[in-house]
C-alpha cells in the first residue's frame, strides 16, 4: 500500500503543479488506504489538499487504518465529509479530485451515499485521478456499470484489469497507467497480468543465427485469392515476407499470379485449381511440404472453396491460420475443427467472432474473453479476436492482450497483412502464443510509428504502408 499510494502521488505530482488545489476523497476499503497515503505524500511535497473520508470511522480498519494514523501524525487533517453539499463545495473549489473511494473489492450494486457521492465527482470540473480503477466501475467484463466514477486518468496497481480492454467499460478509466509496486502481481492479487508489452516481445522474440539459412525461418504457403480478390493474397504474403519467413508460396487462381507476382517478386506462386476464377477442391497434399500455411483471405465463400478450406483443415498437419472467408468455411463444420490435432490459427474480427459463435457482436464487446476462451478450449484452437484490443487466447485459455494499433487500421486490408505476420513468426519461434502475440503487438505499434513519425495519418495510413513500415517497429526489438 505504502508502495502504490507513493508512486501514484508521484504520478499525480508530474501532472500537478504547487499552486493547484487537491482534493483526496477516501473509501473504506485498501482503495481508500491508498489514499492516505497519497495524502501523505502529497503533504510531503507542500501540495494544499484536502484529505476527506467520506465512510464512517469505523469503516477504516487495517493498513488503510495504519496510513491513517500515520497521516494524522504527519501533522495531516482528515475531515470526515457526510452529505453530498459538503463534497459538492469540496469539489467546487479543487482543480484536481484523487478517487481513492472504491476498488476491486465492489459487491453487489453501489450503495448510498456512495452511489449519489461519485455522481457528485463526476460532475465536478476538477480533473479525475483514479485510484487502481474509477471507484464504482466492475475489474472484469461482462457486468453492468451500475455508478462509476468517469475519470480523466487512472493509476492501475501492477496490472491492468479485464475491464481496461472492453469497449463499455474502457472508457471510465480516461487515459490510465500502470504503477508497479514492485511485488509479483500473484503475491497479493488473483487479477492477471494479461497485457503483452514491449518488455514481452523483446524477451521472446527470436534472434536469427549467423549461420541460418533460408530453410531456417519457414517455408510458407498462402492459399486464397479469388479472381476479384487478388490484393488480399498480396499483403499477406508481402507481409509474411518483411516480417522474415524464409520462403513464401501464394498458391492462387492462374489469372491472378500476374497481379500478385508484380506486387511481390520475392514469393514464389502455385497455381491452383479453379472454375471461373474461384479457388476449388484440389489435391491437398502438396502443402504439406510447408512449414506453415494461411488460409482464406479473398478466398470468396463458394461451395467448392469451402471444401477445400475443410480439407487443409483435416488433411494438412502443419500449422494453418484460418481468415477471412476461410472463417465462414470452418464453421460449416467446426468438428473437423475440433478434431484436428496440429495448430490451428483463427483471427476473426467482432463481426466473424460473433457468427463462429452464433452469438452477436454486442455481446461479445461485452464479454470478449469468456466468449473467446469457451471456443478456443471448446475447439482446441488458438483465436486472435481482433479489434482496438486484441485478445489472443490458446487452446488451453490462456489469454494475453495486445493494446497497440489505432483507427488507421480500420481499413480493409489491415487484417491480411496481420496474417503474413503472424505466419511468419509461427515458422521461426517454437512457442505459439509469443510468436502470434509478437506479431499483434507489432503490427499495432508500427501502426502507432507511422503515425507519431508523422510519415501517416490516421486517415490515410494503408495495409501496405503497414507492410514497408515493419521495420521501423521491427529495430525497437532487435
Ligand atoms: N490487496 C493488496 O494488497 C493491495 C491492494 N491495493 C488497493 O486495494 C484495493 C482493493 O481493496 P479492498 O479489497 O479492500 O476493496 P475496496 O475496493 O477498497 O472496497 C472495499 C470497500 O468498498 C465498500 N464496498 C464494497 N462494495 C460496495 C458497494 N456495492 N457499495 C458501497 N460500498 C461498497 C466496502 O464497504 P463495506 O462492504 O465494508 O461496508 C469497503 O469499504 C485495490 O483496488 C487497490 O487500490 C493496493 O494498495 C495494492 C495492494
Ligand atoms: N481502432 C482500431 N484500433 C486498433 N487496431 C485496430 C483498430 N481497427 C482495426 N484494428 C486492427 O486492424 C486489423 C483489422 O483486421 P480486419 O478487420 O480483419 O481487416 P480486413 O479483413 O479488412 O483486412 C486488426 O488487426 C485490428 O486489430
Ligand atoms: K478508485
Amino acid at each position: 500500500m505504502e508502495n502504490a499510494g507513493r508512486h501514484m502521488a508521484e504520478k499525480i505530482s508530474e501532472r500537478v503543479s504547487l499552486d493547484q488545489h487537491i482534493t483526496i476523497v477516501i473509501g473504506g476499503g485498501n482503495n481508500g488506504g491508498d489514499g492516505f497515503v497519497i495524502a501523505r505524500c502529497l503533504k510531503e511535497k507542500g501540495y494544499q489538499h484536502h484529505a476527506c473520508q467520506l465512510v464512517p470511522d469505523q469503516k477504516i480498519k487495517g493498513d488503510a487504518l495504519y496510513h491513517k494514523q500515520v497521516y494524522e501524525q504527519f501533522g495531516g487533517m482528515i475531515e470526515r465529509v457526510e452529505t453530498l453539499d459538503q463534497l459538492k463545495e469540496k469539489c467546487a473549489s479543487s482543480d484536481v479530485v484523487v478517487d481513492a473511494v472504491l476498488g476491486i473489492g465492489i459487491t453487489g450494486t453501489i450503495r448510498e451515499p456512495l452511489r449519489r457521492m461519485i455522481e457528485v465527482i463526476n460532475e465536478a470540473e476538477a480533473v479525475v485521478f483514479s485510484v487502481d480503477i474509477p471507484s464504482g466501475l466492475p475489474a472484469n467484463e461482462n457486468e453492468v456499470v451500475d455508478m462509476s466514477v468517469n475519470a480523466d486518468y487512472t493509476f492501475v496497481v501492477e496490472a491492468p484489469k479485464q475491464s481496461a480492454f472492453v469497449e463499455g467499460l474502457a472508457p471510465y478509466y480516461g487515459e490510465w497507467e500502470v504503477v508497479s509496486i514492485g511485488i509479483p502481481l500473484a503475491a497479493f492479487s488473483d487479477q492477471k497480468q494479461m497485457r503483452w508489452q514491449h518488455m514481452d516481445v523483446q524477451r521472446t522474440f527470436p534472434k536469427r543465427t549467423s549461420f541460418s539459412h533460408k530453410g531456417s525461418h519457414g517455408k510458407g504457403a498462402v492459399v486464397g485469392g479469388q479472381l476479384s480478390m487478388p490484393g488480399s493474397v498480396a499483403l499477406t504474403a508481402r507481409a509474411a515476407l518483411r516480417s522474415g519467413a524464409g520462403l513464401l508460396t501464394v498458391a492462387t487462381v492462374k489469372d491472378n499470379i500476374p497481379v500478385v507476382a508484380n506486387q511481390c517478386v520475392e514469393a514464389m506462386y502455385h497455381v491452383w485449381r479453379d472454375d471461373q476464377g474461384i479457388l476449388i477442391d484440389d489435391s491437398v497434399s502438396s502443402l504439406n511440404h510447408y512449414d506453415a500455411i494461411a488460409i482464406g483471405m479473398g478466398m470468396g465463400r463458394a461451395d467448392e472453396s469451402q471444401k477445400l478450406t475443410l480439407r487443409i483443415v483435416n488433411e494438412i498437419n502443419r500449422p494453418v491460420i484460418v481468415d477471412a472467408d476461410g472463417l465462414y468455411h470452418i464453421k460449416s463444420d467446426l468438428e473437423v475443427v475440433r478434431a484436428r490435432l496440429a495448430p490451428l490459427v483463427i483471427t476473426p474480427h467482432l463481426g466473424e467472432m460473433a457468427m463462429l459463435t452464433e452469438t452477436t457482436i454486442a455481446e461479445i464487446k461485452q464479454a470478449p474473453f469468456s466468449i473467446t476462451k469457451q471456443f478456443a478450449q471448446k475447439y482446441q484452437v488458438y483465436v486472435v479476436l481482433k479489434g482496438k484490443f486484441t485478445i489472443i487466447t490458446t487452446p488451453r485459455g490462456e489469454q494475453v492482450v495486445t493494446d497497440t494499433g489505432n483507427p488507421g487500421l480500420a481499413k480493409g486490408g489491415s487484417g491480411d497483412v496481420l496474417s503474413g505476420v503472424i505466419l511468419a513468426f509461427m515458422m521461426q519461434h517454437n512457442e505459439r502464443l509469443p510468436a502470434i502475440a509478437n506479431a499483434c503487438y507489432l503490427h499495432g505499434l508500427t501502426a502507432d510509428m507511422s503515425i507519431t513519425s508523422g510519415r501517416h495519418t490516421e486517415t490515410d495510413l494503408l495495409a501496405s504502408d503497414v507492410i514497408d513500415e515493419l521495420s521501423v517497429a521491427f529495430r525497437t526489438i532487435v
